[in-house]
């Protein structure tokens, strides 16, 4: 999934059904598992946390996902912000990834040294037509079944421009592309049929991509902020919403025509009908600080 990768189009009939309805619950990875205003990470989703080279600016959400997580893989020099964020090698031995993967040429040299003497498996993957992001994504796929997997990955936006835009293109890649061990046509993610899901997580946002059909997005209000955005990335799509602030009604969206940014969310349950893939990203509430409690990450034990 590099530079050289192609999207595969969408179309057959089972991957757009316009009558599917697809659910969002983006809110139960970042609450506070002690909240209970939103419900628990649901036990029947396999919830892998992918660590990408962006600083983790906020320790706390990061651990509270790590804590809900089975699968934590870091990507290259994801590595180094997981090394960073504790003070000592006691509590960071209480936060080991399974895998480190990708061409390593990020990796530092004491980060690599120290995550080997714990026996985490550092894979090398020297191949420069994918990127790392790509490479930890097939490696959740050739050790753990997509189906019913949400993937949380940190970092992808914010620095890179280039990069910034292969993790929207890992989003649409990741959903046209099938399990390679499985060799089968992609499947929709619908109720009937659910499928792995990537949120891409960052300081301000998180951003996935909904389906044609129709979509109910859970964003309660003691965890979002109001500021969404709707955006065809891949083509032109119709669009009709409810529950925003600005509403669009059979809108005709595309990137020269209209995009929806700055919206606001006003209920709590927003519905998105489109009829083709569309990315929506919506604002975390209290994204803008940062940790204010760093201590708390360096003490042998970890506070939530
Ligand atoms: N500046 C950035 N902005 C956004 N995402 C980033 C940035 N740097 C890295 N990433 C994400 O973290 C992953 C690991 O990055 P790392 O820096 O370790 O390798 P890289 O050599 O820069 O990236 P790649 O090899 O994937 O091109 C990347 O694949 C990308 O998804
Ligand atoms: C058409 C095309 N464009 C760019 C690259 C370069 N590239 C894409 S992913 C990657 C790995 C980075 O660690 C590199 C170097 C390519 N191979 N093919």
């Amino acid at each position: 999934m590099g530079g050289g990768s192609s999207i595969p189009q969408p179309g057959t009939s089972s991957e757009t059904s316009p009558t599917a309805i697809t659910r969002w619950e983006p809110a139960v990875f970042l609450a506070d598992p002690e909240s209970s205003a939103v419900p628990k990470c649901p036990s029947r989703s396999t919830l892998a946390l992918l660590i990408l080279n962006q600083e983790i600016t906020h320790r706390r959400r990061i651990l509270t996902i790590w804590r809900n997580s089975h699968i934590r893989v870091c990507a290259d020099g994801g590595a180094n912000r997981l090394y960073n964020i504790f003070g000592n090698d006691t509590i960071r031995a209480q936060f080991l990834p399974d895998c480190i993967i990708g061409d390593l040429d990020s990796l530092l040299p004491h980060v690599r040294t120290y995550y080997a003497s714990q026996n985490v498996p550092i894979i090398r993957d020297p191949s420069q037509d994918s990127t790392d992001f790509g490479k930890a994504l097939n490696w959740i796929d050739s050790h753990h079944d997509r189906r019913n997997m949400t993937i949380i990955a940190w970092g992808g936006f914010g620095g890179r421009v280039d990069q910034s835009f292969h993790s929207i293109h890992a989003l649409y890649y990741d959903r046209y592309t099938s399990n390679p061990a499985e060799k089968a046509p992609p499947k929709p993610l619908s109720e009937s049929a659910p499928s792995r899901r990537i949120y891409i997580l960052s300081s301000l946002n998180v951003t996935f991509l909904l389906y044609p059909g129709m979509n109910t997005i859970s964003t309660p209000h003691d965890v979002f902020w109001k500021t969404c955005g709707i955006i065809p990335c891949g083509e032109p799509a119709k669009i009709t919403t409810s529950g925003l602030e600005w509403n669009l009604d059979n809108a005709d969206t595309s990137f020269g025509g209209m995009v929806s940014t700055s919206n606001h969310l006003k209920e709590e349950v927003i519905k998105i009908s489109t009829d083709k893939d569309i990315v929506f990203t919506v604002e975390i509430r209290g994204g803008e600080k940062e940790d204010e409690d760093l201590v708390s990450v360096n003490e042998d034990r970890v506070a939530m």
